[in-house]
């Protein structure tokens, strides 16, 4: 593009070295960021000169720059301005001591450690667990040294975990999940918080996509279901484990562990918290626990688990937005809108050749397919009763009908079934050994997509279902949790 090609309400910001710009956007708003001169990354992920990055769906994020740059802006902004003051040098020495982790345990697996290793030094790569309340910025921290890792060049593909259900992470809000990443994870919208996943993108994103690992929770809030959660987060360290057995060349990159605040914070919860921290210490193995910005906090982790691994405390940035339940909702229609239809973000006025996170914006378009069904093609399960009481307003003595583990058969010719609008987690196969299997199995699955109900039809028992891709669900087995969406 040359200059005079320049959108009109174009405006140029000059960024010293170590400041950041920070942007957020209202709902139906879209900015176009371009490198002009310098360097400059967006949590991490590098920007390329004279490229245009385009944000929607409310997004909040900030470009920085180590060395000083130029960009230019197109679109609204409802806030924009620089700041002098970010944790950046202190996330980065935390990468480098990360680095260090990963480059020592390579060479102690590859028996050529270095004249000047310490003998009596900690040999294992870094497994974080990130903690911290809520709008702390956890997600972002565990996004920059997951990308300070990829772009180490040394071809480490560290795992990302995701046990914050509200988020969505890769999938649909509701879901927990895990993928190694190859690539710098780019931000552009709250519905993809961490980049593009293959399930649903078309295949033109396979080259950089990432294949996550996916288990269905369901709920937003961690208190309706912790032992659930539990559960679900010793599977997915099961099998981050098994893959590690057969990839210990991989295992050398480690791990970062993002976190929902409720783990750090949250009214009469105490007991699940430090339950479910502990499950993500035993099942992922963490030998570092990060503390973003709570002092409390730190201290009761390092009495917990200071005599066995590190707990730093770590800044929170000034540029962490504080986002309301209004907007976490919207972000949730957002995810499901993008797992449906692709991320189609329009580019602001004068900007055409853009490109979203590094794809054409006309890759990213999907296009789900609605199909009629009958009741008996597909098996639809609950977890649990729907109106549960805790166990502790439980008369003394009385034992629950419906235990929370439970997977309960949900009947659509039953009026006030909830799958209307309802989103189903669609399973993976069960053990095709008969043997093998057990009764609560359908609670171990991972998940192989998602689908939403959107017509009942209880007269022929039959009903409408949307999904990304018309793959047949006949003979499946599906779990409905409490997430509804409407396609408006
Ligand atoms: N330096 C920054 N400048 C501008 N926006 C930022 C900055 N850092 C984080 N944000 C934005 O602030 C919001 C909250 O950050 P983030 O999601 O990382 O917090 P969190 O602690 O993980 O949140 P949650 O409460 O959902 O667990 C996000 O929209 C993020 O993009």
């Amino acid at each position: 593009m040359t200059s005079e090609d320049k959108p009109v309400d174009a405006r140029e910001w000059k960024l010293e070295p170590e400041t950041e710009y920070r942007f957020e956007l209202d709902p139906g708003t879209s900015l176009a960021i371009k490198l002009v001169r310098g360097y400059a990354e967006v949590f991490g992920a590098e920007l390329a000169e004279g490229k245009y990055y385009i944000f929607g769906s409310e997004c909040k994020a900030a470009v920085f720059t180590w060395q000083g740059c130029v960009i230019e802006v197109t679109g609204h902004a409802s806030t924009e301005y620089l700041s002098e003051e970010t944790p950046m040098a202190a996330y980065a020495n935390l990468h480098i001591a990360f680095e260090q982790m990963r480059v020592r345990a390579l060479r102690t697996l590859h028996r050529s450690p270095s004249y000047d290793d310490d003998p009596s030094a900690n040999t294992e790569p870094p497994r974080v667990l990130i903690l911290g309340p809520e709008n702390s910025g956890k997600t972002t921290v565990s996004k920059i040294l997951i990308n300070y890792a990829v772009r180490a060049g040394q071809g480490w593909s560290p795992l990302l975990v995701n046990v914050d259900p509200s988020e969505g992470g890769w999938s649909a809000p509701g879901a927990i999940s895990v993928a190694p990443v190859h690539s710098p994870l780019p931000t552009c919208s709250p519905a993809n918080p961490l980049g593009s996943a293959a399930t649903s993108a078309p295949t033109a994103l396979s080259s950089n996509a990432l294949l996550p690992l996916v288990y269905w929770y369901g709920h937003a809030e961690i208190k309706r279901n912790p032992l659930l959660m539990d559960r679900l987060i010793r599977n997915m360290g099961e099998n981050v484990n098994e893959k590690y057995d057969v990839d210990i060349e991989g295992r050398m990159s480690g791990l970062v562990v993002d976190t929902p605040s409720s783990f750090a914070s949250g009214p009469g919860a105490n007991e699940h918290r430090q339950k479910l921290i502990k499950a993500c210490v035993d099942a992922f193995k963490i030998n570092v626990i990060l503390v973003v910005g709570h002092e409390k906090l730190n201290v009761e982790m390092q009495r917990t688990y200071g005599a066995h691994l590190t707990v730093v405390k770590i800044p929170k940035s000034g540029g962490v937005v504080e986002l309301d339940h209004g907007y976490r909702e919207r972000v949730h229609n957002y995810q499901l809108h993008t797992y449906m239809y692709g991320q189609i973000i329009q580019a602001p006025p004068g900007i055409s050749s853009a490109t979203l996170g590094g794809e054409a914006l006309t890759d990213l378009v999907l296009s789900p397919s609605s199909t009629v069904i009958n009741f008996d093609d597909l098996s639809i399960f609950r977890i649990g009763a729907e109106t549960m009481a805790p166990s502790s307003a439980l008369p003394i003595g009385a034992a629950r009908v419906v235990s929370e583990m439970q997977p309960v058969p949900i009947d659509p010719a039953q009026s006030g079934s909830g799958l209307l609008n309802a989103v189903l987690a669609i399973l993976a196969p069960p053990n095709p050994d008969e043997n093998e299997r057990y009764d609560e199995e359908i609670l171990d699955l991972t998940v192989t997509g998602f689908l939403i109900v959107t017509n009942i039809d209880i007269p022929h028992r039959k009903m409408t279902i949307l999904a990304p891709n018309q793959g047949s669900v006949v003979g499946k087995t599906a779990i409905v949790g409490s997430f509804e969406w409407q396609d408006q």
